[in-house]
């Protein structure tokens, strides 16, 4: 096994800092092109297709009349799953909403623009979403709460999960206990791409969905780029990605602790510890042997292929504002800043999706139920993308309402523009002729 990867920022030059900023879904080509057949056989093949893809991706033995997890499926769940396990799910689901709950925006509000002119925003629910949770290096109950949670605060009238089946042919226990604690009840058992293009164009058993959201694999990722015209993609989440930032008041072990959690989720995972310490890069080095020693194998091997391949590993920087500037540059999916005075940091790191503060607020706590949503872009795309919420459940409508009494004011000024922009009937609107109908 090669060693850990350990970049010291000052001796790279410009390549070698831009080869740090990649991920592994920066080039998704590879995907695209084996994605494109799988879409189109489902858009042609329908159920057909999805059991053929069952049988070939996830070994799972299916007929079209189980793609659709049953009531009984989802009572047995129940008995199937730990007490305590349901017990989490409850504690996240609780947390979840109340933090969306906050989120929801108003139905409409209306300001008056000038005396007697009203114009506002009205938010109504998305008719129908899909919503992805994955299960390929791992099951995921948490983000059935992420996705599920906002989705049912923001009073989506039909919502739908695709998760990939197992090989007997079930959908992930867990899973369907979160989907019905959360208030979802039509779970598909459908993964990859061939989830993406079911929801998309839907076949005799899936129901066709306007918005596709949750994280996925490259798979899931290149279908949705590749459907991005049929469906909404939501924000783009892929492979798990975090920054570890400390400074000099923590211990390199517990550095190395939490650099760990998102590197074990796939060999397509990043992760990176970034400090301006020489002490805590090098104690983090030094302890990982003792975190691996109590993983699982499966853990380990990815865990090791990210830190000690291209997308992971230990950034040791010159000082603190080198370390917010690759940060910044860097723009993580889940950030920690490892500090007895995280807030001291804060204000210099503005590109990263979610912010999570001093030693007590592990990664693991945020994607298990803190409140804030887990579901958050990847890749880069927290420069310009936030966090999954109420708002991806909504659309915003623009209202306005100008009474008899503001109407000359209005009509003159567009009366003008109409003219200048020589759009005849704009202006006939809003000229004399209008007086005559009125
Ligand atoms: N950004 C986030 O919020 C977030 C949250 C949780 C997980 N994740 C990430 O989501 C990803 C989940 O990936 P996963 O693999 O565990 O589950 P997945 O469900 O996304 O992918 C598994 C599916 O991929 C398809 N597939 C696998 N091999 C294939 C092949 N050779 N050809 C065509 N299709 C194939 C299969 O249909 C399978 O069902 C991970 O990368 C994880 O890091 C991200
Ligand atoms: N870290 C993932 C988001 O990137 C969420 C998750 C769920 N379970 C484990 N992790
Ligand atoms: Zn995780």
């Amino acid at each position: 096994m090669a060693d850990v990867s350990f970049h010291e920022l000052a001796k790279l030059d410009e390549v070698g800092r831009a080869a740090l900023l990649r991920r592994s879904e920066t080039d998704l080509s590879g995907f695209i092109d084996k994605v494109k057949p799988i879409i189109e056989a489902v858009r042609t093949q329908g159920d057909a297709a999805l059991v053929r893809f069952a049988r070939e991706l996830d070994k799972a033995e299916l007929d079209a009349g189980r793609l659709k997890a049953s009531e009984t499926e989802f009572d047995e769940a129940f008995g199937k799953v730990d007490a305590e396990v349901i017990g989490a799910i409850r504690f996240g689901i609780d947390n979840i909403r109340r933090f969306h709950e906050e989120q929801k925006p108003e139905p409409m509000w209306l300001k008056e623009m000038r005396p007697g002119a009203y114009a506002g925003d009205r938010f109504t629910p998305i008719k129908s979403v899909a919503l992805y949770v994955p299960r390929g290096k791992g099951a995921f109950p948490s983000v059935t709460m992420m996705t599920a949670v906002p989705a049912v605060v923001a009073g989506v009238p039909d919502i739908a999960i695709v998760t990939p089946p197992a090989p007997d042919g079930s959908v992930d226990a867990a899973t369907l206990v979160a989907a019905r604690l959360a208030g979802v009840e039509t779970v598909y058992k459908v993964g990859g791409a061939q989830a993406v293009a079911a929801v998309a164009y839907g076949t005799e058993t899936v129901r066709p969905a306007l918005k596709i959201v949750g994280p996925g694999s490259p798979w899931v990722v290149a279908a949705k780029r590749l459907l991005a015209g049929t469906i909404d993609p939501g924000l783009p989440a892929g492979p798990s990605e975090a920054v570890i930032f400390a400074d000099d008041t923590v211990k390199g072990g517990l550095a190395a602790l939490d650099l760990l959690i998102e590197a074990e989720h796939g060999p397509d995972s990043s992760a990176y510890l970034v400090t301006h310490s020489r002490r805590v890069a090098e104690e983090a080095l030094a302890s990982l042997p003792e975190h691996w020693a109590r993983m699982t194998a499966q853990r380990v091997d990815f865990s090791k292929t990210v830190l000690t391949g291209s997308y992971g590993g230990i950034v040791l920087t010159q000082s603190v504002e080198e370390s917010y500037r690759f940060v910044n540059d860097y723009a993580p999916e889940h950030l920690e800043i490892l500090s007895t005075d995280p807030f001291a940091h804060l204000g210099h790191i503005t590109e990263a999706a979610e912010v999570l503060l001093g030693p007590h607020t592990p990664v693991s706590i945020a994607n298990f139920g803190l409140g804030p949503n887990a579901v958050l872009p990847t890749s880069r795309w927290a420069r310009s993308v936030g966090p999954l919420s109420v708002m991806d459940f909504v659309k915003r409508s623009s209202i306005g309402y100008v009474t008899a009494s503001a109407y000359p004011e209005f009509a003159k000024n567009a009366w003008t523009l109409a003219r200048y922009e020589g759009f005849s009937s704009h202006e006939h609107a809003v000229s004399d002729v209008r007086k005559a109908y009125l």
